[in-house]
């Protein structure tokens, strides 16, 4: 047994007296890190992390000591809450060299991605990714300039990490292997508790394709009328660099060069946030209101003094937006480099989401501090986020002035900008962990990533590479996620569960119109049935959890789809026949 005489109750009480105050250590000394690039604040966070491996090795063992004990008669509880006491990732790695290898490797690959810049001629700026890239391809429509950015970037970051990203694959499989996995990606798969995750997600993928390949048509003819078809292979495919986004994963920043109906308004606020004078405060306390009124809890005191809400002068951050839960009461921060823009008002709900979430659960027994699956935590701030961005609550909070409410060109301009965020991003959201599942595997070599990478991206996204890719090019780490170990089917799992959601959300309130237009602001009903689900945090299998809210025990892509209805057909209209790409891009993308 444990500590002499120990019993199973007895050690979960200890795991959490004493695991509580280590991860706290561990969060301060990572957002110490995150929020003041140093050489000693790396060395001390690698420090904190390697501590806490040795701690959760300790309990690790207790754990399997108890499992392994056919004498105990063990509840339906303890046994769950044993066995994610014994799920401690990479850090079953008993080698210290090895152990502290991956974190440096990790750490370093997140350093040069995070103070990567590209000096662009011929002004000879020289551009970090935010705001400085991010902005220039959100805003740019200079063909050359958006190729050079791409390019440059992918120099910069991804080019510089083929070496460390095949020891981080290696070091990372050795260290789930000692918990009895296969590889990374069979470790990471295992959080969904069902051993059909990767068929229920390629299901869930080809539903949702035919909507994807009309928007992607749609897109692609616009982008032909705006830059001159000459500049698009006859594949079929959409060169990377011209829709708004650093990864082409979100397409929402060419919604003008979009909007089906140019006489009627827009949806994005930007113009009108910086018309009103919008602070970074000010979308906080936004966000803040919503989650409010729907009977959440507003931010603690110790949020808004202890959050990163806009990048400091004088000082190297990884300003990737983050939630962080610091293990320690009241204290839950965001880390944002925050611009005053559309979209970064739908990120900040997004954050908010997962501090929602961190106070939801915050009673449970420590081991069931998580989502029910990691889709769930990414579902939360998106699903208030479709709330929020309905012209309908825009006009509520004055960002957008009052106009025809049963005008069917406006809804379409809107379901426009929406799928420019929603469907553009599935096929994304998809790949990622599909080409990462295979290189853990083994089945894709470090001699194919990028080619493996491009296959997919010209596959499944119909987009092509702005200027041809080489030998040593190795594009999947000029992506933050890939860099910094953070798994992502998450998100596509989200962008179908937020509809779920967002549906029962609007079922609860007692709404009957089209889903599309279903604002539940200030509904106690709808959030009541949405903290119903999340307060369990990981304490039962998700599909309870998700029945909670919205009856069903299963991810649907029904709610996504009947949301997007009447714009579906919009586009077969607009389209008949033409739509699709051929699964090779061209060997030789044509130039701007
Ligand atoms: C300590 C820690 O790491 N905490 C976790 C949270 C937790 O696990 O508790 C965390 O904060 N992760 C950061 C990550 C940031 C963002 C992101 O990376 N988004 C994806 C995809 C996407 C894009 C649009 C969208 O609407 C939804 C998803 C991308 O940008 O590619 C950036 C913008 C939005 C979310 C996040 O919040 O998920
Ligand atoms: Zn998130």
């Amino acid at each position: 047994g444990g500590a002499e005489g120990e019993t199973p109750a007895q050690f979960l009480e200890r795991y959490e007296r004493e695991t509580l105050p280590m991860k706290n250590m561990v969060a301060e000394a990572a957002w110490q890190q995150k929020t003041n690039i140093t050489d000693e604040n790396t060395a001390a966070f690698v420090k904190a992390n390697l501590e806490l491996a040795k701690f959760s090795q300790k309990m690790e063992n207790q754990a399997l000591v108890f499992l392994k004990d056919k004498s105990l008669q063990l509840t339906f509880d303890q046994r769950r809450q044993l066995n994610k006491i014994a799920d401690i990732d990479t850090n079953a790695q008993t080698d210290k060299t090895k152990l502290e290898r991956l974190q440096t490797v990790i750490t370093e690959m997140e350093q040069i991605y995070s103070e990567a810049e590209v000096c662009m001629n011929p002004s000879g700026d020289c551009l970090k990714l935010e705001p400085g890239l991010t902005e220039l391809m959100r805003s740019s429509r200079d063909c050359q300039k958006l190729s050079d950015a791409w390019r440059g970037w992918r120099d910069q970051s991804g080019k510089k990490m083929k070496d460390l990203y095949q020891e981080y694959v290696q070091l990372s499989n050795e260290a789930v292997q000692i918990l009895g996995h296969k590889d990374l990606g069979d470790y990471w798969k295992s959080r969904y508790d069902t051993s059909t995750f990767e068929e229920d997600v390629a299901v869930l993928f080809d539903q949702l394709l035919p909507l994807y390949q009309h928007l992607h048509s749609y897109v692609r003819r616009k982008l032909k009328a705006q830059y001159g078809p000459e500049i698009f292979p006859s594949t079929g495919h959409i060169p990377a660099h011209l829709l708004g986004n650093m990864w082409s994963q979100q397409w929402n920043n060419i919604a003008d060069l979009v909007n089906p109906f140019k006489n009627k308004q827009l949806m994005d606020v930007t113009e009108e946030m910086k018309r009103q004078g919008y602070t970074i405060k000010k979308m906080f306390e936004t966000a803040e209101d919503f989650f409010y009124s729907l009977g959440f809890d507003n931010m603690t005191q110790i949020f808004w003094e202890k959050s990163m809400l806009e990048r400091p002068e004088g000082r190297e951050v990884v300003c990737h937006a983050s939630a962080w839960d610091m293990d320690k009461q009241d204290d839950f921060r965001i880390k944002m480099c925050t611009t005053i823009n559309h979209e970064d008002l739908m990120t900040v709900h997004h954050e908010m989401g997962h501090i929602q979430y961190y106070m939801l659960y915050e009673n449970q027994p420590l081991v069931y501090r998580h989502g029910a699956n990691p889709g769930f935590h990414e579902a939360v701030g998106d699903t208030i986020a479709l709330s929020v961005q309905t012209p309908g609550h825009l006009k509520t909070i004055g960002l957008l002035k009052a106009g025809n409410e049963q005008d069917k060109e406006a809804d379409i301009n809107f379901l426009m900008l929406m799928a420019l965020d929603k469907i553009a991003f599935l096929p994304f959201g998809y790949l990622i962990d599909q080409w990462r599942w295979s290189v853990f595997r083994g089945d894709t070599p470090p001699e194919q990533y990028n080619n493996e990478w491009w296959k997919l991206r010209c596959r499944l996204q119909g987009i092509s590479p702005a200027v041809k890719r080489g030998a040593d090019d190795f594009d999947p780490a000029a992506k933050y996620h890939i860099v910094a170990d953070v798994p992502y089917i998450r998100y596509f799992v989200s962008f179908v569960l937020q509809f779920q959601f967002y549906k029962a959300a609007c079922v609860a309130a007692g709404y009957t119109g089209p889903l599309y237009k279903c604002d539940f602001y200030n509904n106690k009903a709808a959030g009541e049935k949405f903290k119903s689900m999340l307060q369990l945090g990981s304490s039962l299998p998700w599909p309870e959890a998700m029945e909670r809210m919205t009856g069903q025990r299963h991810m649907d892509a029904g709610p996504l789809v009947e949301y997007f209805e009447p714009l579906l057909d919009f586009l077969r209209k607009e389209n008949g026949e033409d739509y699709g790409w051929e699964e090779k891009c061209p060997e030789n993308p044509p130039p701007c």
